[in-house]
C-alpha cells in the first residue's frame, strides 16, 4: 500500500531499530523509510496516514526506548539535513539536520545561540518537540537555557495533511515539552534567529560544556543510553532519589543505573528493553517506598513491549 507513494526500492521490510538508536535496544520496524528532504518526510506519513499504517518519526532516537517485538507499521528516519543561511543571524535546518552539525555550521559563521546544547544528541526537530536544554555558560551555570530561545518559526505539517508555518509562541515551548506532544503535528523546518558570537567565547562555551557533561554523563560510545529516564523532579533530582537508594550500579540482564549518575540507565552489553523497563520498575518501586515520590518516565516508548 505505501510502495506506490515511497518506491519499493526504498522501503526496508522487517529492519531492526536497535542500531538507530542511541540505547542500542529495540525489534524490527515492519517498514523503514528514510526521508531524505523535508517534502519527502510530509509525503511519508501522509502516505502512511491515508493507508491507515501507524506511523512513527525517528530522530536520532536518543530519546526513546523501542519495545523487543518492534514497531507494528512504518518507521520514518528523518534525514532531512537541509541548513540554509539567511541574513543577519536567520538559519533555517529541515527537522532531521543534526542540532550537532549545525552547531558546526552556525559557530564556524560566528553566529550565538545553539553552542550550549553541544553533546546532546538530538535532531533538529527532536529539539523542538522536547525544547532542548542546558545550563547556561560557566562559571555561573545560574539557569537553565532552552531552544526556543532562538527559535523564530517552525513549519508544521499538520493532522490534516496540511503545512503551516507558526511563530515560537505559537510552540506551547516548557520545560521538556511544546505543543508537538502528542498533538500530532511533525516539524518539517525550524528557522533559527541567531546573534553574532566572539569566536574564542563559542569555543570556550563548546569546549566548557563537553567536559561538563563528559564528566557527569555516561559515554554513549561506550555505554548506550537515552539520557535522562525519569523527569525532573524541581528542586529535588531525580537522579538524586534514585542515588540516595543505593540504586548505582543496580543491574537486571545488561541494563544498569550508570555508576556516573543514577537518572541515567545504560546497556552494558546485549539489554533487552525487558531489561531496562524492569530497572526502571525496580527504581519507581524504591523512590516510592523511600521518600513517597512517583518518578515519571522521561523517554517515549515506542512499539511493542514482551512483559518483563
Ligand atoms: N539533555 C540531554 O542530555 C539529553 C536530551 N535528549 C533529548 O532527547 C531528544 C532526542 O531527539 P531525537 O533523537 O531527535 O528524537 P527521537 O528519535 O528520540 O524521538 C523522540 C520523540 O521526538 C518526537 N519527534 C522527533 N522528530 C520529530 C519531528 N520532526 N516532529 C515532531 N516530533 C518529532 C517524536 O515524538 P512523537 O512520539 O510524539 O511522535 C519522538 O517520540 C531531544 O529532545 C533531546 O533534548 C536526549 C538525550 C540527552
Ligand atoms: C540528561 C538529560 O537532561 C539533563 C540535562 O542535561 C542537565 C543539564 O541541563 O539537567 C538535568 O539533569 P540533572 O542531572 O540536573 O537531573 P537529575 O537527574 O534530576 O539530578 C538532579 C541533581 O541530583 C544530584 N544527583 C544526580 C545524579 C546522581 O547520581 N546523584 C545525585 O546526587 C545532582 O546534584 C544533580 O544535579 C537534565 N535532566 C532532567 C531529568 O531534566 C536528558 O534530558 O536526557
Amino acid at each position: 500500500m505505501l510502495a506506490p507513494a515511497l518506491g519499493a526500492e526504498r522501503l526496508r521490510l522487517r529492519e531492526p531499530l536497535a542500531p538507530y538508536t542511541t540505547f542500542r535496544i529495540g525489534g524490527p520496524a515492519d517498514v523503514l523509510y528514510d526521508a531524505m528532504t523535508a517534502d519527502e518526510l510530509a509525503s511519508a506519513i501522509v502516505a502512511a496516514r491515508e493507508a491507515g499504517v501507524p506511523v512513527f518519526v525517528l530522530g536520532l532516537g536518543a530519546n526513546i526506548l523501542v519495545g523487543d517485538a518492534g514497531f507494528r507499521g512504518l518507521v520514518v528516519r528523518n534525514r532531512a539535513n537541509a541548513i540554509r543561511f539567511g541574513s543577519d543571524g536567520r538559519v533555517q535546518a529541515e527537522s532531521g539536520a543534526t542540532v550537532a552539525e549545525l552547531i558546526r555550521q552556525t559557530v564556524a559563521a560566528g553566529w550565538s545561540g545553539l553552542e550550549h546544547y553541544v553533546g546532546i544528541p538530538s535532531t533538529v526537530g527532536g529539539a523542538v518537540w522536547q525544547n532542548l536544554h542546558f545550563l547556561s555558560p560557566a562559571p555561573e551555570r545560574e539557569r537553565t537555557m532552552f531552544i526556543a530561545e532562538v527559535v523564530a518559526n517552525v513549519e508544521l505539517l499538520l493532522p490534516s495533511g496540511a503545512r503551516t508555518v507558526v511563530s515560537a509562541d505559537e510552540m506551547a515551548f516548557g520545560y521538556d515539552t511544546s505543543r508537538l506532544h502528542g498533538s500530532g503535528e511533525i516539524a518539517l523546518r525550524v528557522d533559527f534567529q541567531l546573534t553574532p558570537g566572539e569566536q574564542d567565547t563559542l569555543q570556550r562555551i563548546l569546549q566548557e560544556n563537553l567536559a561538563w557533561r563528559g564528566a557527569r554523563h555516561p559515554w554513549l560510545e561506550v555505554h548506550p543510553s537515552a539520557g535522562s529516564i525519569f523527569k525532573k523532579i524541581e528542586g529535588v533530582g531525580a537522579g538524586r532519589l534514585i542515588d540516595q537508594c543505593g540504586l548505582k550500579g543496580f543491574r537486571i540482564g545488561d541494563a544498569q543505573i550508570s555508576f556516573m549518575h543514577a537518572n541515567i540507565v545504560v546497556n552494558v552489553g546485549r539489554a533487552t528493553a525487558a531489561d531496562v523497563r524492569a530497572v526502571i520498575a525496580h527504581a519507581q518501586a524504591a523512590v516510592r517506598e523511600r521518600f513517597g515520590q512517583s518518578l515519571e518516565p522521561e523517554i517515549g516508548f515506542i512499539g511493542e513491549f514482551t512483559a518483563p
